[in-house]
């Protein structure tokens, strides 16, 4: 009998009650250095090194929460033919490959969700596909071991993302599709494509969208997440006819290392968080905006000093932890760009992050977070209960060069209300 349940999530830091993972396959390898870029990696990852340092990650949340697989997810919808054919329709329309419709709905349910995954191959039955560079009709979904960003549970609904880049976008369309249509969820998805003025320049990823509070949105205007993005977020809540705060934070474009908030920022606890001090604190070229919505209507927009300074005016007092600590820019350079400020919340002061970014870690445990290693929870041998406040590490040398963190590896479907 599956188990139903509806998704909520209001706070980043709420205990956890579920959360969705995909665990990193060939589609993270099956790429060249010429294409990484396009893929938009950095580097390439080495298989076999990532999926170890992702079972401690997974290990330790499925000792905590409810974890789904997108692709058991994806593989259960499809069994049902008829959401089979309209999946493929509609991805073999927007990918604009009709000619491979008919191969995909002879393939078995599972074998149908691996290759929307992990790309399917082109046949070479002609000289045209002979001649071609490339591998595939549908491309791999390189980066779906990120879940975070190509939906978003936001309070009581589901927002389908309206990804930055080509090569992301199918990640968007099995979201919908799981949401949709999978009988594990009770929820409703909002998808900008839906609405007729969403132009091209509407774009929303979820590392940039943080739910600080019931009423407050902490959201990223970068590379990846528009103004227009923000816009439409703003018009959603405005339905609600309630106040609600939304918190801008403007990223620069490059490197790649800043391109979603959840780089620079994220939630520790009720009262801490963690900061790319440069960015967050000392850089004035990036705004910090607030937008206040009241009665279903945009109040006031202004810019504010900074983010810690507009969330304490909101009755969110949080203290910066640095990343890298704050003594020396190199190392906190270097800990940002492995996602060092990228951490997912369990539950309030309930962490996961990356061994690696011993500056980070350290500056952590100055701060009253116990730092416990992922593999320790997963044999047994540190029961979490016994601890109030704490880091769980997980090895991110290699998961790290795919771009992304902790934070970027979840996508939590429902937290338990935070006692503030
Ligand atoms: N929330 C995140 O920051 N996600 C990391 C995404 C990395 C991925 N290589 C990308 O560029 O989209």
């Amino acid at each position: 009998m599956i188990k139903t349940i509806d998704t909520g999530v209001f706070s980043e830091i709420g205990e956890l009650e579920g959360v969705i993972l995909h665990t990193p396959g060939k589609e993270v390898e099956n790429m060249t250095p010429s294409n990484a870029e396009r893929a938009l990696y950095s580097d390439i990852l080495n298989l076999s090194v990532a999926v170890e340092e992702y079972q401690q990650f997974s290990g330790v949340l499925e000792k905590v929460t409810q974890t789904y697989q997108v692709k058991d997810l994806l593989a259960e919808i499809l069994e049902q033919p008829k959401i089979k054919l309209s999946l493929i329709e509609k991805i073999c329309t927007y990918e604009q490959v009709l000619n491979i419709k008919e191969d995909l709905l002879e393939l078995p349910a599972t074998e149908l969700a691996r290759q929307l995954i992990e790309g399917v191959n082109l046949k070479t039955d002609s000289l045209t596909t002979f001649l071609s560079d490339d591998r595939y009709s549908l491309r791999p979904l390189h980066n779906f071991f990120f879940t975070r960003d190509a939906s978003v549970t936001m309070y009581d609904k589901v927002l389908i993302s309206k990804m930055a880049n080509k090569v992301r976008e199918r990640e968007a369309i099995v979201m919908e599709a799981i949401f949709n249509h999978s009988s594990r969820f009770k929820t409703q998805t909002v998808n900008p494509l839906n609405f007729y003025n969403v132009g091209n320049e509407t774009m929303i990823e979820g590392g940039d969208v943080q739910i600080a509070r019931e009423d407050v949105l902490v959201i990223g205007n970068s590379a990846r997440t528009s103004s227009q993005g923000i816009d439409f977020i703003v018009n959603q809540l405005k339905q609600k006819k309630e106040r609600h705060y939304v918190v801008v934070q403007q990223l620069p474009d490059t490197p790649e290392s800043f391109i979603h908030l959840d780089m620079v920022f994220t939630f520790l606890d009720k009262d801490a968080c963690m900061v790319y001090e440069p960015l967050i604190l000392k850089d004035s070229r990036y705004s910090t905006i607030l937008i206040t919505i009241d009665n279903g209507e945009v109040a006031s927009i202004e810019k504010k000093a900074n983010l810690i300074s507009c969330l304490k005016d909101l009755g969110m007092d949080l203290k910066p932890i640095c990343c890298g600590g704050s003594s020396d820019i190199w190392t906190q350079e270097r800990e940002q760009w492995h996602s060092g400020a990228n951490f997912f919340a369990m539950g309030p002061g309930k962490v996961l992050g990356y061994a690696r970014n011993v500056y980070t870690m350290e500056e952590m445990n100055k701060n009253g977070f116990e730092i416990i290693k992922a593999n320790d929870v997963i044999s047994g041998q540190v029961d979490l209960a016994e601890y109030e406040k704490y880091v769980v590490t997980i090895g991110g040398s290699e998961l790290s060069r795919g771009g992304g963190g902790a934070r970027c590896m979840s996508m939590p479907v429902r937290r338990k209300p935070v006692k503030w």
